[in-house]
């Protein structure tokens, strides 16, 4: 096997640029690689740094339009420049107009124009977006001619848009022009077995740490309020940072880029501890087991490796699961 494939086989990615292994991204991946070639707008809901912008970068790439993708951050727009930002304009169409200008609904013309933070736009530029989303057609300020778009709108947001319409903040026509398709992208505490993945990924690009299986479980089970953003900028200061090639979870908690203080261990053992379940040791038991092999694909041997138990163990078990389910 060459590098290439190496490192193709050691990061899977499931859409262009995205890595995951994770089970439930890798469905969401399904759902986009089929909608990618509609041209319906695509609205993404995920929270800061779960990767739309990268997904919205990959639904261009799959969709195979000949146009550019134009990113457009709608938080940062100036009011009075929204129309001709978005619009365009001629010369001599207000002050300080010195030349004609193409506007991002031209740019984005049988490409994608990607509208990061949706949210953000107040209720008077939402209902020219609107007019331009029915129409198709919109004109340069200070010009007669009628331009038509054809590009794909993909929007994102943060915050969840239907509480927006319902405190009437965003127009309820409006976003349902924007998500005739959704995708939600978990946050990393709900996919957890992306973190060592992603982390030993970020550390791999940086050519100049290795993060060791103590400090990879260690972020494994840190919070990541800033998701995969912040977990790259953890490894990018540690790149820079470790005084060791090889980074251990005590240089971690050294140099305070883990959260936890306490070992990641007792942290899993506290939060079980509070939970009301019988039998707590036994179920936990076997729920690692059985999540294990699934994310594993039935792979005994590699969910034993994952758990750091021998083969035969998991074996063990899942012989003595699956009597207890055929004597039911
Ligand atoms: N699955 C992934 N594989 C590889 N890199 C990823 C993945 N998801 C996110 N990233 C990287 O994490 C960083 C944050 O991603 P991105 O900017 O797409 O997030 P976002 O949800 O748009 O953030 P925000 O809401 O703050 O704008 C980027 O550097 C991106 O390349």
């Amino acid at each position: 096997m060459d590098f290439k494939s190496d490192f193709a086989a050691a990061y899977p990615e499931i859409l262009p640029g995205v890595i995951s292994q994770n089970v439930g991204m890798k469905k969401i991946a399904e759902y986009i690689e089929k909608i990618a070639v509609s041209d319906g707008a695509v609205f993404l809901h995920g929270d800061t740094g779960t990767g739309k912008e990268l997904f919205a970068r990959a639904i261009h790439r799959l969709s195979g339009r000949s146009g550019q993708l134009v990113s457009v951050n709608c938080g940062a727009i100036p009011e009075n420049l929204f129309e001709s930002l978005f619009f365009g304009h001629d010369k001599g169409a207000f002050t300080g107009a010195d030349k004609k200008q193409h506007g991002f609904f031209h740019q984005a013309n049988q490409g994608t124009l990607f509208l990061d933070e949706i949210g953000e736009l107040p209720l008077i530029h939402q209902a020219k977006l609107l007019r331009v989303l029915e129409s198709r057609q919109f004109s340069r300020l200070g010009s007669s001619d009628v331009e038509v778009f054809s590009g794909r709108i993909v929007s994102a947001s943060h915050v969840d848009l239907r509480d927006q319409v319902d405190q009437r903040q965003f127009r309820e026509d409006l976003w349902y022009r924007l998500n005739l398709f959704e995708v939600v992208i978990p946050p990393l505490q709900q996919r957890r077995d992306d973190i060592p993945l992603l982390a030993q990924f970020f550390a791999r690009q940086s050519q100049r740490i290795r993060l060791m299986p103590c400090a990879l479980k260690l972020m494994q089970f840190a919070e990541w309020p800033g998701n995969i953003r912040q977990l790259k900028n953890t490894v990018d200061k540690l790149a820079v940072l470790a005084d060791e090639r090889h980074v251990t979870s005590q240089a971690l908690r050294q140099l305070n880029m883990c959260d936890s203080d306490i070992d990641w261990a007792s942290k899993v053992a506290m939060e079980i501890i509070d939970m009301p379940i019988h039998n707590k040791l036994k179920t936990i038991h076997d729920a690692l087991i059985e999540q294990a092999v699934m994310m594993t694909q039935g792979n005994k041997s590699e969910a034993a490796r994952l758990l750091g138990v021998h083969r035969k163990v998991i074996e063990r078990r899942l012989a003595q699961i699956q009597n207890r389910e055929v004597s039911v």
